[in-house]
């Protein structure tokens, strides 16, 4: 059996005449964390959202697991976690437990009541998130760092194999950050869960990921986050044309 979990040819994209996306092409396999990085605009989101569905496609093909596009129905296979830090308020009324139990009225359909086995699953990806005490706290009372672990649970409680993560740091702070990193890889070494995470902190991503995917329209590099540190002043320059962002540490 094949291991590619996502296979992405092709993509071309625009928004009426204004072109976003270009020949992108790439594949996720089993077990890899990939690191998504390009600018402001450079089409990061557009990539995501072709590639759950949420918009038609103009040109080339996407695969899930074998699969095309139109003819996949599995989503429970994939988690998505969108930038919600912080955003929920102080009065919002729904508890941890209920948040993460959202993750599962896709397979449930939303009128059926949750049985026991449903509210396990839900406990069990509090826990796994570390945030085991917390499943009657109100969401709105919890940190950004603490809100964005509850949407990781809700995002695991239908078991995905694949975790799409839109910058997922923005607003939490260094501890939570570090303890966020741990909790990923965590998910990957335990039960190989794959992942493709935006952000725009290429320092981060090309540490704690496997591969990283450079995109400013189109796709400037695509390959092991090592090689990526050692070549990222030629690809930045390649893909912002300016290389603003590097820093030279000589200690
Ligand atoms: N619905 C839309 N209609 C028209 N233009 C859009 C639409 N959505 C995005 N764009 C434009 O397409 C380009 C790519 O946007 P996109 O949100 O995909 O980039 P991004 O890399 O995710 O940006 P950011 O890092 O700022 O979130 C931008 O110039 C944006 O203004």
């Amino acid at each position: 059996m094949s291991d590619i979990i996502l296979d992405v040819k092709h993509i071309s994209y625009r928004y009426g005449s204004k072109p976003v996306l270009e020949d992108v092409s790439f594949q996720l396999h089993k077990g890899e964390m990939m690191g998504l990085v390009g600018p402001n605009g450079s089409g990061k989101s557009t990539l995501l959202k072709i590639i759950l569905g949420a918009i038609p496609m103009q040109e080339g093909s996407v695969e899930w697991f074998g699969k095309p596009l139109r003819k996949f129905d599995q989503w429970s296979r994939i988690g998505y976690v969108s930038q919600k830090a912080n955003s929920f308020n102080t009065g919002f009324p729904a508890t941890v437990f209920e948040v993460v139990m959202m993750g599962l009225t896709g397979k449930m359909g939303l009128f059926r009541r949750p049985g026991k086995r449903e509210k396990e699953r839900v406990q069990e990806a509090i826990a796994t998130v570390g945030m085991g005490e917390f499943g009657n706290r109100n969401i709105g009372r919890l940190s950004g760092g603490q809100q964005q672990r509850v949407f990781i649970a809700r995002a695991l409680v239908s078991d995905p194999d694949v975790l799409i993560l839109d910058e997922p740091t923005v607003g939490v702070d260094a501890h939570s950050e570090a303890q966020f990193y741990e909790l990923l890889r965590k998910l990957n070494e335990e039960r190989h869960i794959s992942m493709i995470l935006v952000s725009h902190d290429m320092g981060a991503v090309s540490t704690k990921m496997h591969s990283i995917a450079c995109l400013n329209h189109r796709l400037h590099f695509h390959g092991g986050a090592e090689e990526f540190e050692r070549m990222r002043p030629e690809i930045l320059l390649r893909s912002y044309g300016h290389d603003v962002h590097v820093l030279h540490h000589d200690h």
